[in-house]
């Protein structure tokens, strides 16, 4: 196992905030009205999404008692779907799926989730105060910096929000002042929960504006205290005037700094920066799939492209000769070569680069590769990465995508370079939410 660090590139370490405002959400949603479908979705202008069934009276039933579920969904507008019976939130995503890729292949059924609620093992609470002074905590509302304050949601752990609800009451009597965003001023900005579902463990993440935190010894042990199940707290240093929730420097207050959790029968270590699946019921019904579908015989040459803290590519190892992975977060490589020492796992390369650069390089160097991994960001793959793959040559590649928008778009280029989508397989990552996760396999023509 080795880091590149002749040709890595110094990565930026990004955590996304929670609300989408991007025009291609919008006609996302714009786009899923759906001539198959008995109910019509709105868009608004923020980007948020109502659907509304409209003929059949059972469904009008459960819409009503499930309008109650949540009392800020429409101020909120995280989960376009929430006012919608599960089944037909899988039949949107499924019919938006075939308007999109369905020219490509047949689109499976969608794997969901018996329980649908309370799945998000990593939870964001922005913090601020309102006009009085008293501290507020909740979600950005979407497509602006407005916060709805948010005591417990349907998405969310709910030790997580519990914690979060524990540190709100704390601020006071500890004078910790909330941020606020139009002055730059107060000390805390976010608290960034992540959960270990599998492992129990629990790393509380607070985000402020300087390293000094008041009566510090005392703020970890009262929080403790409520809460003993928190394995670790760290705090993070952001006081740049930026959407971005996480700063560059940290320091560990209490425990280890980052949690581990078990998926697929492998442990894997998170720290704060590193990317890690939010749903952890569906992560390992999606990796398994994918390990599945690309049918591997144990002498393959593996890429596991865009691999955060090496999961897939540790997880399909026994599988295979020998895995590539690259990523670009520095952190989640860190993690992802603790990962595999950790399981014992001798035949995986992990690489600290810009993935498409990666590619080029090893289409220069005249590499090959059996089958490609590649789990890319919603924006998906650049042409550059594609054409370097096509260079490299894999019988298969899995293709995990979380921007159908930008699948549908590969997968055109796929077609037109010798490959067809054999599979396509979605996975209900992120219920209640119009976000869609798709599997697909895409074997070289020559390739039964
Ligand atoms: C959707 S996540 C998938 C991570 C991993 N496969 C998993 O299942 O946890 C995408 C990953 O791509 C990384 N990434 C984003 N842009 C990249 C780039 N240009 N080159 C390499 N990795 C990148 C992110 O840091 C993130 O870890």
């Amino acid at each position: 196992m080795m880091m590149n660090k002749k040709t890595g590139k110094t990565g930026t370490s990004k955590v996304q905030k929670k609300a989408d405002n991007s025009s291609k959400a919008k006609k996302a949603g714009n786009s899923l009205k759906t001539k198959k479908a008995d109910f019509s979705l709105k868009t608004k202008k923020s980007g948020s999404v109502s659907a509304k069934i409209k003929s059949d009276k059972k469904n009008s039933d459960v819409i009503a008692k499930a309008a109650k579920r949540c009392k800020v969904s429409s101020k909120c507008g995280g989960c376009q779907f929430i006012d919608m019976p599960y089944k037909k939130q899988l039949k949107v995503k499924h019919d938006r799926l075939e308007e999109l890729i369905g020219k490509y292949c047949e689109v499976g059924e969608f794997i969901g989730m018996e329980d649908p609620d309370h799945y998000r093992c990593k939870v964001h609470a922005v913090f601020t105060h309102d006009r009085k002074g008293n501290p507020l905590s909740g979600i950005y509302q979407e497509g602006s910096h407005k916060v709805v304050p948010v005591d417990a949601c349907l998405l969310e752990d709910k030790k997580a929000d519990d914690i979060i609800a524990t540190i709100r009451g704390m601020l006071r009597s500890f004078k910790i002042k909330t941020y606020d965003e139009d002055y730059g001023q107060g000390l805390l900005r976010h608290v960034l929960i992540r959960v270990g579902k599998n492992s129990g463990q629990i790393m509380v993440i607070l985000i402020l504006t300087s390293p000094i935190l008041p009566s510090k010894n005392n703020f970890v042990k009262a929080l403790l205290k409520a809460h003993p199940e928190i394995t670790t707290i760290v705090l993070n240093v952001n006081d740049k005037h930026t959407s971005m929730i996480l700063g560059e420097q940290e320091k560990v207050l209490y425990g280890k700094g980052y949690i581990t959790d078990t998926v697929c029968g492998m442990e894997f270590k998170i720290s704060p920066k590193s990317f890690y699946q939010v749903n952890p019921v569906q992560t390992e019904k999606m990796y398994s799939k994918a390990i599945e579908l690309a049918h591997l015989d144990g002498t393959e040459e593996a890429l596991d492209c865009y691999s955060g803290v090496g999961t897939i590519g540790i997880i399909a190892s026994p599988h295979v000769k020998h895995v590539t992975s690259v990523e670009i977060n520095a952190d989640a490589v860190k993690d992802a070569i603790w990962n595999a020492k950790n399981n014992g796992i001798k035949n995986v390369t992990f690489y600290k680069n810009d993935a498409t650069r990666f590619m080029q390089q090893m289409a220069d160097s005249g590499d090959k590769a059996d089958v490609v991994f590649m789990d890319p960001p919603r924006s998906g793959a650049t042409e550059e990465f594609l054409s370097s793959l096509f260079v490299l040559g894999p019988k298969k590649v899995v293709y995990i995508s979380c921007g159908p928008d930008s699948l549908a778009r590969d997968l055109g280029i796929f077609t037109k370079n010798g490959y067809r989508v054999t599979d396509c397989v979605p996975v209900d990552m992120f219920c209640h939410t119009r976000s869609i996760e798709t599997i697909v396999l895409l074997k070289r023509a020559d390739i039964k």
